[in-house]
């Protein structure tokens, strides 16, 4: 049968890619250098595959992550794939897949949350049911000189490792858990206790009906299902007539999403399967993914692939392959066409570096050339003073992977701290921005919203209804903080507002920069709101930063705060167009833009050294098209700097 090419728009097809589009063999695995044209040869593998007669909704198209389903959906219709035939194509997440795969197959589908705030009471309620099980064996085992509470997110991120690496299921069934196997295994006792005890409580006591699945949980469940035979390959929802089987950034599977490429392989047996992937990108190792599933798991347990490479890199010039290739210490090629501009900003400070931030997204504007300015950042935190320099030059922008600092609820907190305690509402005007803002203070006072009226509500709806009603006015806002708020606070956060508040309502520019950041303790704050320690520092960083533009705007405390309500408008007022935007790494895997800016390389801000953070700056910086400029403080260059033989 003649084999006629797919003809892409925009690109040729080198031959090497020509060789991955046009193949047909059932098993082909593609490990290149980010750039190097995976994600685009797996699109045109793809169209060649509808080309030759595949109807679109038996390709099927797995990724770990949500931005790298999106990139794939980009690159088909970049070559020319219509959107509407690349909107039936099944491209998703591992976890979206096995979560619709279990619906099919066993009905009512479970209550998926989101936060890990919603997943801490069954933590808690796991590690108190592990220290009180009256026929325990090893009582003292389980003995721990924390809190519940303070465990929760220790253990979440322990949970998160025996889910991936499905290690509990690869033990003998007869086996009792000991302390001497919770070792083996890498983990504490108690953690493996009160992980077989929040499990029953998941699965409400029922093996088959979980009660509530939270990230990686579809994929787990699935994944059990298909080792105890519960689901086979034989399983209609998993028999879906594929003819191509594909994965992307395959670096991110783990034992649990390789059990479930498995079986769709087995259930579909004539679908041929692609996986693409580099494992250098592997940033998600706290989920147990490996690049070996690409490899050596690979064959023994599917079968040997044929491999083929992709070379270069044809999205940045050989100058900065040649740097990339040093951090990750291997070989890089690059299309000797392509021209990237390579450029080291020294900044003695975060400020100088926000400024010159501000002032290259303006150059951006005012400039045709360059279509995206992506600045990808490690934390959101750092986001603060760079937006504020922004808006202070009226330049648009947007934000992915977080909110912008005026919307996180930590800004919206101390902002109505100061319109409750000055009685001042500006930039308060909408019932929209006060019902933020009484979200914010509901959140961090610990309180809760209860009303006989609304009992027969759920809490998270009975607060909504509370929250509109209230925000209608200033004056039912002010009511509301003081009836519902403040008086059922949790009392050490009543104590930390009140002594906020209390410094705001002196107006006093000296005791506002002294006093209100250990009056408010946000730190204190937030650790008891949120389970990460990442995200209660992520509050304190945040709060720090407002103050720190706060104090340095020298306007005195109301006129900080108008500054604050000015700015809000003013973003609300610019209209963005997706030409500039701050983002976190993880949000910019796998997509490309013009102009890549990372900020504060330097040591103790981008990271520890860790091969994990090695990975992000390799992520970050191989986003990069025309241009990627990375900021540092001369004093003190990160080492990955050095190692990317950028500095001697
Ligand atoms: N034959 C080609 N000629 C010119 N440009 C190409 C060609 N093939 C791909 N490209 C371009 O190379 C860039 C990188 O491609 P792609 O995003 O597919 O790489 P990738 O290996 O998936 O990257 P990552 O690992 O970072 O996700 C894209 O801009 C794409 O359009």
């Amino acid at each position: 049968m003649s084999d006629v090419p797919f003809q892409p728009t925009g690109i040729s097809p080198s031959a090497e890619q020509l060789a991955i589009q046009l193949r047909r063999t059932r098993l082909l695995i593609v490990e290149a250098n980010a750039g190097a044209a995976k994600t685009t040869t797996l699109a045109l593998r793809i169209a060649q595959a509808l080309q030759r007669g595949a109807q679109p909704e038996t390709v099927l198209a797995l990724t770990y992550t949500a931005p790298a389903v999106t990139a794939l959906q980009q690159r088909l219709t970049g070559i020319g794939v219509p959107r509407a035939v690349v909107q039936k194509l099944r491209i998703q997440t591992f976890e979206a897949f096995s979560l619709a795969v279990l619906a099919a197959a066993q009905g009512e589908a479970a209550r998926v949350i989101t936060a890990p705030e919603q997943a801490r009471p069954y933590v808690v309620r796991a590690i108190e049911r592990a220290q009180s099980l009256p026929d325990e064996r090893h009582p003292d085992e389980l003995m721990a000189d924390a809190q519940p509470r303070d465990l929760v997110e220790g253990l979440l991120k322990s949970f998160d490792v025996i889910k991936g690496r499905m290690l509990v299921e690869h033990l003998d069934p007869e086996q009792r858990m000991t302390p001497a196997l919770a070792d083996e295994l890498g983990f504490g006792y108690l953690t493996m206790r009160a992980w077989a005890c929040y499990e029953f409580a998941r699965k409400g006591g029922h093996p088959d009906r979980p009660e509530f699945r939270f990230h990686g949980d579809g994929t787990y469940d699935l994944a059990r299902a298909l080792l105890s035979g519960e689901i086979d390959a034989g399983d209609d929802a998993l028999r879906q007539g594929l003819t191509l089987i594909c994965v992307d950034e395959m670096h991110d599977v783990n034992r649990a999403a390789f059990t479930v490429l498995k079986a769709v392989l087995a259930a579909n047996p004539r679908a041929a399967f692609v996986g693409v992937g580099d494992r250098d990108q592997v940033i998600h190792a706290q989920t147990g993914a490996e690049a070996g599933f690409m490899h050596e798991h690979f064959r023994a347990e599917i079968g040997p692939p044929e491999v083929l490479p992709l070379t270069r890199s044809h999205r940045f010039s050989p100058q900065l392959a040649r740097h990339v290739g040093a951090l990750a210490g291997k070989p890089y090629a690059a299309d000797e066409a392509l021209q990237t501009l390579v450029r080291l900003e020294p900044c003695d400070t975060p400020r100088l570096a926000a400024a010159f931030i501000a002032r290259q997204a303006q150059a951006h504007q005012q400039q045709k050339e360059l279509a995206s300015l992506r600045v990808l950042l490690r934390h959101p935190a750092q986001s603060v003073l760079i937006e504020h320099e922004l808006l202070r030059l009226g330049v648009p922008y947007d934000t992915v992977g977080f909110a912008p600092y005026l919307e996180r609820p930590e800004t919206l907190l101390v902002r109505g701290l100061y319109a409750i305690a000055c009685q001042d509402d500006t930039g308060l005007e909408s019932p929209a921005q006060r019902a933020a803002l009484l979200d914010a203070l509901l959140l961090f006072s610990g309180a809760r919203v209860d009303s006989i009226e609304l009992r027969h509500l759920d809490s998270a709806e009975a607060q909504r209804v509370a929250v509109a009603e209230a925000a209608a006015s200033a004056d039912t806002t002010r009511a509301f903080v003081d009836a519902h708020v403040l008086r059922s606070a949790h009392p050490a956060a009543r104590r930390q507002l009140d002594a906020a508040m209390s410094v705001l309502r002196t107006r006093d520019a000296d005791a506002f920069e002294a006093s209100f950041l250990n009056a408010l303790d946000p730190l204190a704050l937030a650790s008891r709101v949120f389970v990460r320690q990442d995200d209660a520092a992520q509050v304190l960083d945040n709060i720090t930063q407002l103050h720190r533009v706060a104090v340095a705007e020298e306007a005195g405390v109301d006129g900080a705060f108008r500054m604050f309500a000015a700015m809000d408008a003013a973003r609300r007022r610019l209209r963005s167009h997706d030409r500039v935007a701050l983002s976190s790494i993880e949000a910019a895997k796998g997509l490309e833009f013009d102009h890549v800016i990372v900020p504060h390389l330097s040591r103790g801000e981008f990271g520890d050294g860790s091969t994990e953070t090695r990975n992000l700056l390799y992520v970050a910086m191989t986003r990069a098209r025309r241009q990627l400029t990375l900021s540092f403080d001369p004093q003190r260059p990160s080492r990955f700097l050095r190692d990317a033989a950028l500095i001697d």
